[in-house]
Parts: C-alpha cells; sequence; structure tokens
C-alpha cells in the first residue's frame, strides 16, 4: 500500500477508518491512481488513534496517522468520504463545508432533522448522499419507479432486506431508497403508506401500503427484494452486494464527480448522469 503525494489528484479522507466499510474504502483510495489518501479519521479513544493506518490494518505503512481531530483532517482534504454514524456524519458535514471539501456521505438511519441539517451544510459545500451508492441499486431505483408506475393497487409492494447481524439501523438506507421509488412511481408520500413493522394482531395488510421487512443474519453484506404481488402473480426485483467493493467504488466516483460541481444536495443519481 503506498499513499504517494501528487497534489494534481484529489486528496481524500476516510471517516470511521476502522469500520468494515472504512476499511474498504482506505484500500479502495490507495489502489486508486485518480485520488490519494490524505487523512483517516476514527472516534476520539480508538485505539487506532495515532498510529499509521495501514499498520492498523495489518499491512505495512501507508504514510497517513489515524486521528480523531476533524478540523485538522478536513483542512487537508478536496473530499471526505463518510461512512459512520448519523451524530458524526452530521458533525462532518459543517467542518467539510467550512473546509469546502466535497462530503461523500454513505452514512444510514439519518433522522429528518439529521438530513435537514446536513441540507444546511449543502448551502455552502458539495454534498453527495445515498443509502447505496452501488450502481445496480440505483439502477433498480429506477426500474422499481417504472414497474410501481405501471402497476395498480392490486399489487402489493414489500421491499425485504437482508443484512450481517452487526448491521443496527432498520429498515436499510436503500431499502428506504426503493421504498421512496416505489411511493413516487405510485405518485404517494412514502411516509403516507410505509408500514415499517408488524407483530401481533395487525389487521389485514391496508391496500396501497408499502412493507419493509429486515432481516439480520451471519455475514450477509447487504441483498434487497422489491416485490410486488397480486392474487395471481408474483414479480420480485432483486439487487445482492457480493461485496463491500461496490459501495466503496461509488463513493470514489461521487468524491471525484463532486470535484467541480457548485455546492448543493446530490445523489448518486446525479453522479451516475441517471437522474431525468
Ligand atoms: N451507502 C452505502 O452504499 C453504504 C452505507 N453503509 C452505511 O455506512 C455506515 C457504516 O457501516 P459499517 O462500516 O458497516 O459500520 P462499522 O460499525 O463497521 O463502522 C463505523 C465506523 O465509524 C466510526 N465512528 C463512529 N462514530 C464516529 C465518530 N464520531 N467519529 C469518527 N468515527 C466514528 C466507528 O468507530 C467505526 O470505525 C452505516 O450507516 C451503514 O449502513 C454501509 C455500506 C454501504
Ligand atoms: O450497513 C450495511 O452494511 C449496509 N448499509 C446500507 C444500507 O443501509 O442500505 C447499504 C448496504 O446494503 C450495506
Amino acid at each position: 500500500m503506498s499513499a504517494e503525494a501528487n497534489t494534481t489528484t484529489p486528496g481524500i479522507v476516510i471517516t470511521g477508518a476502522s469500520g468494515r466499510m472504512g476499511q474498504m474504502l482506505i484500500r479502495t483510495v490507495l489502489a486508486s491512481d485518480r485520488v490519494r489518501l490524505v487523512g483517516a479519521l476514527d472516534r476520539s479513544g480508538h485505539d487506532w488513534i495515532g498510529r499509521d493506518v495501514g499498520e492498523a490494518m495489518g499491512g505495512s505503512a501507508v504514510g497517513v496517522t489515524v486521528t480523531d481531530d476533524p478540523l485538522e483532517a478536513f483542512a487537508k482534504a478536496q473530499a471526505v468520504i463518510d461512512f459512520t454514524a448519523p451524530s458524526a456524519t452530521v458533525e462532518f458535514a459543517g467542518l467539510a463545508a467550512q473546509a469546502r471539501a466535497v462530503h461523500v456521505i454513505g452514512t444510514t438511519g439519518l433522522s429528518a432533522d439529521d438530513i435537514a441539517a446536513i441540507n444546511r451544510a449543502a448551502h455552502h459545500a458539495v454534498i453527495v448522499r445515498a443509502g447505496n451508492m452501488s450502481l445496480g441499486v440505483n439502477l433498480l431505483t429506477l426500474l422499481t419507479k417504472k414497474v410501481a408506475a405501471a402497476l395498480d393497487a392490486d399489487f402489493d409492494i414489500e421491499v425485504i432486506e437482508y443484512h450481517h447481524n452487526r448491521k443496527v439501523d432498520a429498515p436499510s438506507g436503500t431499502a428506504l431508497m426503493l421504498g421512496e421509488a416505489a411511493a413516487e412511481g405510485r405518485g404517494v408520500t412514502l411516509e403516507d403508506v410505509a408500514d415499517r413493522g408488524r407483530d401481533g394482531i395487525t389487521g389485514a395488510r391496508g391496500s396501497g401500503h408499502i412493507g419493509f421487512s429486515a432481516i439480520r443474519a451471519g455475514a450477509i453484506i447487504g441483498e434487497h427484494d422489491v416485490m410486488f404481488a397480486s392474487q395471481s402473480e408474483r414479480l420480485i426485483l432483486r439487487h445482492v452486494a457480493e461485496d463491500r467493493s461496490v459501495f466503496a467504488t461509488g463513493a470514489l466516483k461521487a468524491a471525484i464527480w463532486g470535484q467541480d460541481k457548485a455546492p448543493g444536495a446530490y445523489n448518486m443519481l446525479d453522479v451516475l448522469g441517471l437522474n431525468d
């Protein structure tokens, strides 16, 4: 691994460096000749703070020391790639905007207030946020919207998501993206029709509802089904992430894409040129 300085390529800071996605992102940045790693951040008290991030990951030194000081780290960056936790991401959005760095946000489980705070920061800098950075899932949102628009309420829509047993939020960010796409296709607001938890005597399923189910088991990286079921047929659209590198590759693409964009809140459809 190497973090060679080349000032013509965007410098990237990875937050949550020790995490599942943080480590994948560091490997992806180090393997790219289009960006360079200029910082690695984790939370105060983490035992990686003060260590070379390459060594902390079990490899050779890369010349980047893990810090818990976001201000110091972001000052050197053209982009911050952030897959951490909601409270951290809201703080980082303000600090990345102050540093005029592109902020790529993969963190899920954000509340409406968190998103409003992030959108305020986007008045001053480029922020790209998506619950799933893979090409496949972003295409799936377009397919979902199209199918939902074509089928009437005789078809029940259910989003089923499968993740590893360490995931802390539900429904997944991806499931919510897919639910939003289905609701948009139907011309309704997701909040009005979402059915996010069934337990006990729930009554029969509401017509026009969009249901969510979350499986948490083992090491599953991320799988999503969107089911359209009538009394006589069933259509299932499915995405399977085989490897976390799909999310990291998408995030890196977003960091590079954002370099010459005007301040604002963007998503992966913007990055992929798929927004209508
Ligand atoms: N949008 C996408 O494509 C994807 C999004 N995710 C999301 O990314 C997030 C992280 O996922 P994982 O890497 O699996 O979790 P993880 O738990 O393995 O890693 C989270 C990391 O954030 C760090 N962290 C937490 N608070 C912090 C703070 N205040 N300052 C600095 N670092 C802090 C933790 O120490 C840890 O290193 C989750 O919200 C997950 O849903 C995950 C995969 C793909
Ligand atoms: O936590 C995860 O692991 C993942 N989170 C994202 C989500 O909430 O949809 C994306 C991916 O499915 C993996």
